[in-house]
């Protein structure tokens, strides 16, 4: 790769700030234009007092470093940071298509069909395989924590804490549970795997309008995946049900790794 430009320090005053996008747990997301190229950022205000509070410190460090580094079309990009006496700023790409949850909600069925589908999933599959490539895992995804940007495109938009928008009901303290892998539920350690069990939630819950294992409370969306409890409603095909039914597995191990989702006939039959 070309040897890095000598980094540029940044300071709050070389941004115009504009509307509050998205509200979180350790501080907000505003809009941004940086004054003199006009470039329209993302800001993300971290605040050093709730951080140290929880104390993530070395999760923020960590998940910075390595957010810094990614450089993939379905990532968005964090450019650079800067702090003072009280916050973190975080200057993000800018998707100007909002999360995939709100895209959800604004279809008529809420839903999408399978073309649409599988374009996400594909978008993801790819930006999944260069995050364990760099044994980069359990990005956390669901609808909240993925981006649209120009045309559309899918964007992987957490590194580690999600950030609640002004409308997504579905957060509770830890943010929603539908997504954890079984694994997870019991407290294991997790591998790359759960990725995988997060992508066949999120296939499930972009055809389908909900997630699979969704229900009144906790204690019951727990004891449905334990026991990989779901139902495809009949309108979904043959190929999507199979490639749900082989990511929704108990088994970390047996669960379809992501070279093969990419190849899966589902994916071919509706990307180009
Ligand atoms: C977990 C998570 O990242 N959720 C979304 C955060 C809040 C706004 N964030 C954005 C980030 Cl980090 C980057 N780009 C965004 N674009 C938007 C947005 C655009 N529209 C039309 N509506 C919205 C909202 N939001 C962002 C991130």
């Amino acid at each position: 790769t070309q040897p890095q430009k000598p980094k540029k320090t940044w300071e709050l005053n070389n941004f115009d700030i504009g509307r509050l996008l998205g509200r979180g747990k350790f501080g907000n997301v505003y809009l941004a234009r940086e004054k003199e190229s006009q470039f329209v950022v993302a800001l993300k205000v971290l605040f050093k007092r709730q951080i140290g509070e929880s104390n993530v410190e070395h999760q923020v460090r960590r998940e910075i470093e390595i957010q810094s580094h990614l450089r993939h079309p379905h990532i968005l990009r964090l450019y650079a940071y800067f702090h003072d006496d009280v916050r973190i700023y975080l200057i993000l790409e800018y998707a100007p298509q909002g999360t995939l949850f709100n895209a959800l909600q604004a279809q008529p069925m809420k839903r999408f069909d399978e073309r649409q589908s599988a374009t996400y999933i594909q978008a993801l599959c790819s930006a999944l395989l260069y995050l364990h490539e760099r044994d980069i895992i359990h990005r956390d995804i669901k609808p909240e924590n993925l981006l649209l940007g120009h045309k559309g495109v899918l964007k992987i938009a957490d590194f580690g804490w999600s950030v609640h928008e002004p409308n997504s009901m579905r957060m509770t303290l830890c943010g929603t549970v539908d997504y954890l892998p079984p694994e997870m539920v019991q407290g294991k350690p997790h591998t790359k795997n759960v990725d995988l069990w997060s992508l066949g939630v999120l296939c499930f819950e972009l055809l389908v309008g909900h997630a699979p294992f969704y229900s009144k409370n906790y204690d019951e969306t727990y004891k449905k995946i334990l026991k990989v409890d779901y139902k495809l409603p009949e309108h979904i095909s043959k190929a999507a049900s199979h490639l749900i039914s082989k990511l929704l597995v108990l088994n970390p191990q047996h669960r379809l790794p992501l070279d093969q989702v990419m190849v899966h006939p589902w994916i071919l039959a509706h990307t180009q």
